[in-house]
């Protein structure tokens, strides 16, 4: 099937039957309005990113901006939150494909954030029919049937939000002037000229989550391309609402300037914690001082992720935002009565952290823990649809206390093992169009995925790389166990014999022994899909 495209577009992919719906003149025509307008601006905030990691690189460390201290001082609130936000108790999350899209909206969960990011591999089928499927939900059409069973919305649904694709991922199917475009402006406008009407008239509207951005600067760009298309779509200024997550480093020390720049379409902020403790490696990989242990030790008691998550806390509820806590990795076990409840205690603890601390809400990854969370935030808020009055004066969090990066201890065979394991099985999923899995019993996406990549990358070159058995963590050592991880990572998964994990391994012996880091694992995987 072939469709009109605007001029100076081009699309480089297959047009099923029903793209042709998504992919139309009008939607097109926003996509390359805003891909002209902005796309230079992305570029530009991209090479600062690159230019600001070598300074890292060279021993710079974060510290809040002098040329922004007015705009932490100043007393400045955010734009009255739409009704249908005001209740964030319980956010599910998942990828846009269509049975998880209606087992969300029916969940039970006040809020579902549907993902083109961190639990989606962006292949072009799964960003066009993630289109399709987010277009029928709004309109309450959605159905399915599988497996036996007919699946279609409860009356009563959870709010939708929207994760576009971070600043860092191309669109590489369709390019405008010869150049691809980015591919969360082409989730934005695809999803905006489709849908935003239509919310509205049923009473909510356009809400998006913001992902890995890095700088109040890169959510002003934003800000800018939600004014422009609520102009072309003759929309009142100020009908988009997003939460950005701060799951950066850098963007933590810029929470107030990002709910400043955003201050308008503002619905606050989310501890992306996996990100974070992603972006911390990756910032400070090549300081001979920094070396976190095995990545079941870091979690949200740690110094660092503590000062983080409280500093949040902070900054929102200053500014009448909400604060929305992040997701705990662990996932219902069907299979062991006896670990299911672990995990289900754990994201028990995970919650009533979050809900004590001070936060409205928190994300889970399951249908199966929506009740579980919703339980321990109506244990602090009762009947309160959020807590945003709860101010923490008492919170006092220092750049040391952002930067301070505990526990070092311990790096086990096993943390090296698993964190291999676990990169293999994720990369060889996602090549397959996967982009969450169940990885020993808890959510591997994106995100997670690149603790562990980054991790063995950062063990072997840093001084603080040992073994508690004494060995260090060598590029030989990493190199040996690979092909006995990617063996049993084929006895396991489900689609074990396709030839997806071999790639993946062979890509993971790459990234993990080559001298340069990869920005994101995505980037090199996307050019293979
Ligand atoms: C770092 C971050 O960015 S966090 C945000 C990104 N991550 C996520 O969104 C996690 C999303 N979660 C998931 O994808 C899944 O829960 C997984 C992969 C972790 C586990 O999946 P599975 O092992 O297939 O779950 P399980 O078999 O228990 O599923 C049971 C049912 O719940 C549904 N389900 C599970 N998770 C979800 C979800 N998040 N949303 C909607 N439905 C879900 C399944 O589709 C299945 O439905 P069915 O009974 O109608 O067939
Ligand atoms: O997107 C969420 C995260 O934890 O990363
Ligand atoms: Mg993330």
């Amino acid at each position: 099937m072939t469709i009109a495209t605007p001029a100076g577009m081009e699309i480089r992919a297959e047009i099923k039957p029903g793209y042709d719906q998504i992919l139309t003149p009008e939607a097109l025509a926003l996509v390359a309005k805003l891909s002209r307008e902005f796309e230079p601006r992305r570029q530009q905030l991209l090479a600062a990113r690159a230019e600001r990691a070598q300074r890292i690189d060279a021993g710079e460390r974060p510290d809040f901006l002098p040329s922004t201290a007015h705009i932490r001082a100043g007393d400045w609130q955010i734009a009255p939150i739409p009704q249908a936000l005001e209740c964030r108790r319980v956010e599910i999350t998942g990828p846009v494909e269509r049975k998880m899209v209606i087992n969300a909206l029916n969940s039970g969960a006040d809020s579902y954030m549907t993902d083109f990011e961190d639990s989606n591999s962006p292949n072009w089928d799964n960003q066009i029919t993630g289109q399709i499927n987010l277009r029928d939900a709004v309109r309450r059409t959605i159905s399915l049937e599988q497996g036996g069973k007919q699946y279609k919305l409860n009356d009563k649904t959870a709010t939708l939000v929207v994760r576009p694709r971070g600043w860092h991922l191309d669109e590489k199917h369709v390019l405008v002037d010869g150049k691809r475009v980015s591919g969360g402006i082409f989730d934005f406008a695809l999803f905006m000229y489709h849908n935003a009407k239509e919310q509205l008239a049923r009473g909510a509207g356009p809400y998006f989550y913001l992902p890995k951005m890095e700088s109040h600067l890169e959510a002003r760009l934003w800000n800018d391309i939600f004014v422009t298309t609520q102009e072309e779509l003759g929309l009142p200024q100020g009908t988009i609402k997003a939460t950005v997550l701060i799951e950066t480093i850098l963007a933590a020390f810029e929470m107030d300037e990002i709910l400043y720049e955003l201050r308008e379409h503002s619905a606050g902020l989310n501890a992306g914690r996996w990100d974070y403790i992603f972006s911390c490696i990756k910032k400070f990989k090549l300081d001979k001082d920094f070396c976190l242990a095995d990545r079941a030790k870091v979690t949200m008691t740690s110094p660092f992720m503590r000062a983080y998550a409280l500093l949040l806390l902070k900054t929102c509820h200053k500014r009448g935002a909400p604060a929305i806590g992040g997701m705990s990795a662990l996932i219902p076990i069907k299979s062991d009565p006896v670990k299911n409840e672990t995990a289900v205690a754990g994201v028990r603890a995970d919650k009533a952290r979050d809900a004590t601390d001070g936060y409205d809400g928190g994300w889970v990854a399951h249908p199966g823990l929506v009740d579980v969370a919703m339980e321990e935030f109506r244990k602090v808020l009762g009947d309160k649809p959020n807590q945003i009055d709860k101010q923490r004066p008492d919170v006092q969090v220092t750049p040391a206390d952002l930067l301070d990066f505990r526990p070092e201890k311990p790096i086990t065979e096993d943390g090296l093992r698993y964190n291999i394991n676990v990169g293999i099985h994720y990369l060889g999923a996602w090549l397959a169009g996967n982009g969450c899995v169940p990885i020993h019993n808890l959510m591997e996406d994106a995100a997670t995925a690149e603790i562990s990549r980054s991790q063995v990358w950062q063990w072997i070159r840093s001084p603080k790389g040992v073994l508690e058995d004494g060995r260090k963590v060598t590029a030989e050592m990493v190199r040996a166990m690979i092909p006995e991880e990617l063996a049993k990572v084929k006895q396991v998964a489900p689609d074990g014999d396709n030839p997806s994990y071999e790639r993946a391994a062979q890509i993971f012996a790459q990234m993990s022994t080559s001298d340069s880091f990869a920005e994101f694992l995505t980037l090199p995987l996307y050019e293979e899909i």
